[in-house]
């Protein structure tokens, strides 16, 4: 427990086992903020515009991994309120957190610090809380129930983030041209939730939140609060994107990726500190069940290309992913085909 940042008071300098090497470090040079992310508007009746929202959210997938979209207004609420009771968790006392906190990533709900803790060469300023949440009754036992809302407010959130993701999907499956029903197996079988809190950091030059990384799994859907952070690579020149109330910010993952046989971008980003606030983010991953095999679906390998993947299990590439990053390359090189 006296690993989390959180747990840290009156810090006022960055301890030696938080600071990057300097070809990592994000620096005191300003990074642009990015405005020209797509934003995909849901509100009202999808099927009225169907067509041009494909399009729309093809070209933001394909150009830059990224893309924003609001939902009805009702979102906005629910939105606010998750990310104020995720603030309210890491607030806790320490004992309070106890329960759910674990060095065991194997544990289905689980309070820990950095990404591994234990092995990294350097620390990230941030504390993680991570719980499945689909199906719900299965997994909602597991999670905190202090703050006494948190089951509530977090439940439902998920249902409706997860709505959203599958609306989401299938507007990216028709794009793409394959079957419909594709989604409905194992491929989209699991949602995370990923609960965030970055503490204000007194030196944001030496550090980060999380390392410059692209999500593993299908799809990702991430509530960004109101405090800045997150930043993404666009022709290797990091872009701010600058928090939009009401929207969520969606980016597509590896395993979409080898789906869409490189068609969609998995693009990278990271999280940047700040010294001022603690900056609370809420993450809903829809990912593969472990044994699911991913590879890129039939209609795009006979239509128009030869496989640039090979197929894998998912919970294979994990174990690689988690091994890769530690090692600085690439996740999916090594399921690539390479063609001389
Ligand atoms: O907190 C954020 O802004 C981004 C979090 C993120 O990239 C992740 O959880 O994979
Ligand atoms: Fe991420």
């Amino acid at each position: 427990m006296e690993k989390l940042i959180s747990s840290k008071h009156n810090i006022q300098h960055v301890p030696e086992s938080y600071i990057l090497p300097p070809e990592t470090r994000p620096g005191k040079e300003a990074i642009l903020s990015c405005n020209c992310i797509p934003v995909i508007d849901l509100h009202g009746n999808i099927d009225s515009n169907r067509q041009d929202l494909v399009q729309r959210i093809m070209e933001a997938a394909q150009e830059f991994g990224f893309f924003r979209s609001y939902l009805q207004f009702i979102m906005l609420e629910l939105m606010n309120k998750t990310v104020k009771v995720a603030e309210e968790f890491f607030q806790l006392p320490v004992e309070d957190k106890a329960s759910v906190y674990s060095e065991d990533p194997r544990k289905g709900c689980r309070l820990y610090t950095s990404i591994d803790y234990d092995h990294e060469k350097v620390h990230f300023w941030r504390d993680n809380l991570r719980h499945h949440c689909h199906p719900l009754e299965d997994h909602v036992g597991d999670w905190p129930g202090n703050p006494t809302r948190y089951r509530d407010v977090i439940g439902n959130y998920a249902v409706r983030v997860r709505e959203l993701s599958f609306v989401l999907l299938d507007l990216i499956r028709e794009g793409l041209g394959i079957e419909s029903g594709y989604f409905e197996g194992g491929l989209a079988k699991l949602q995370m939730m990923s609960l965030n809190y970055y503490p204000p950091c007194p030196d944001p030059a030496l550090t980060l939140g999380l390392p410059k990384h692209a999500d593993p799994n299908l799809i990702t859907v991430l509530n960004q609060g109101s405090v800045p952070g997150l930043q993404v690579l666009k022709d290797e020149n990091w872009l701010a994107l600058q928090p939009v109330p009401n929207a969520f910010v969606v980016n597509i993952g590896h395993t979409l990726q080898v789906i869409s046989n490189g068609m969609l971008r998995s693009a990278e980003h990271r999280v940047v500190t700040n010294a001022y606030v603690a900056r609370a983010t809420v993450t809903s991953f829809i990912q593969p069940s472990n044994d699911s095999l991913i590879q890129p679906a039939n209609v795009l390998v006979d239509r128009c290309s030869l496989p640039r993947y090979r197929p894998f299990r998912y919970d294979e590439f994990l174990r690689t992913y988690i091994k890769d990053a530690q090692d600085g390359k690439a996740p999916l090189k090594q399921y690539q085909i390479s063609r001389t």
